[in-house]
């Protein structure tokens, strides 16, 4: 299986601290990775990296055999759709016209609204459901309707690798599995390659082809999810006991039975 992504012996400081220490892997092609690990450990800095957003002290990042940096801001965006953690969404603008933002990549100087770029926002408002919120403002809409329209913003970016730092935030349960198999349908039909930062290691295990496991600004393991989400590993990555079980309708599930309670009570007297 090819790599979309190639990644190489990496290094990412912030400030004087290193966040990624000499971090490789592949990101298969029109695959599913989902990207799990305790907060802080490097998630988001990684895939800001890997959309070439912040400077990488060493190693290299590449597409195809090119590397990220050597992409203008527009090419890497006809490659790389990156839904980010946080949004800033200027005052009044509308859902369409949000999601019209998309289309950006594609945009020449002088030219209209071109007939694919109508068909791909509204397909993209479609996709997510808020046909009926189109014409709102971001500002008046939920958390979770906010949140479902700039994955329409990526959706209508029609690039062949999303990258998607926690998607499901804010999201109530139904909807969170809609966006999950959303994703799944869009990689399945387009073979899109879709790689997800998700903190619900169950919807990592049911949804992902490929899982990436980090602690501490470095690669843990990576592998199909039953091979590498297994009881010792989540204790030593998270802390946690769990155990794997069989649902009634015949599949497993990750059940969290508790956290190391002695490491935080621990630390309860101490100032
Ligand atoms: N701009 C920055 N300046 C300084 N430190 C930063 C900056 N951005 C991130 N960091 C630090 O880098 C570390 C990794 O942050 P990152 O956001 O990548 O973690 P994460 O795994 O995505 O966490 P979470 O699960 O909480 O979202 C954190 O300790 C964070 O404080």
């Amino acid at each position: 299986m090819a790599d979309a992504i190639t990644v190489r012996n990496l290094v990412v400081c912030r400030g004087r601290r290193t966040i990624l220490h000499d971090f490789s892997i592949g990101l298969p092609k029109g695959k599913v990775t989902a990207i799990i690990g305790p907060n802080g450990c490097g998630k988001s800095t990684f895939l800001k990296a890997v959309n070439g957003m912040i400077p990488v002290v060493g190693g290299s990042i590449c597409l195809g055999g090119r590397d990220v940096h050597d992409f203008s801001r527009k090419a890497l965006s006809r490659e790389i759709a990156f839904l980010t953690q946080t949004h800033d969404v200027p005052p009044d603008v509308t859902v369409h016209e949000l999601v019209r933002m998309g289309r950006f990549p594609y945009r020449r100087l002088w030219s209209g609204s071109r007939r694919e770029d109508r068909d791909a926002v509204e397909g993209a408002i479609r996709a997510v459901g808020l046909e009926a919120h189109a014409g709102q403002a971001m500002q008046h809409l939920s958390g979770g309707e906010q949140q479902r329209a700039w994955l329409a913003v990526l959706l209508a970016q029609d690039a062949p690798i999303l990258l998607l730092d926690e998607p499901t935030t804010y999201l109530d349960v139904h909807h969170q599995l809609r966006i999950l198999d959303l994703l799944r349908r869009i990689n399945e039909r387009w073979q899109k390659t879709v790689v997800v930062v998700l903190h619900d290691m169950n919807q990592a295990w049911q949804y992902a082809d490929e899982v990436v496991v980090m602690k501490d600004g470095r690669l843990v393991c990576t592998g199909p999810p039953q091979a590498v989400l297994t009881p010792e590993r989540l204790w030593d990555v998270f802390a946690v006991h769990t155990d794997i079980v069989t649902t009634c309708d015949g599949r497993s599930a990750i059940v969290v039975l508790r956290s190391d309670v002695s490491l935080q009570t621990s630390n309860l007297g101490k100032t």
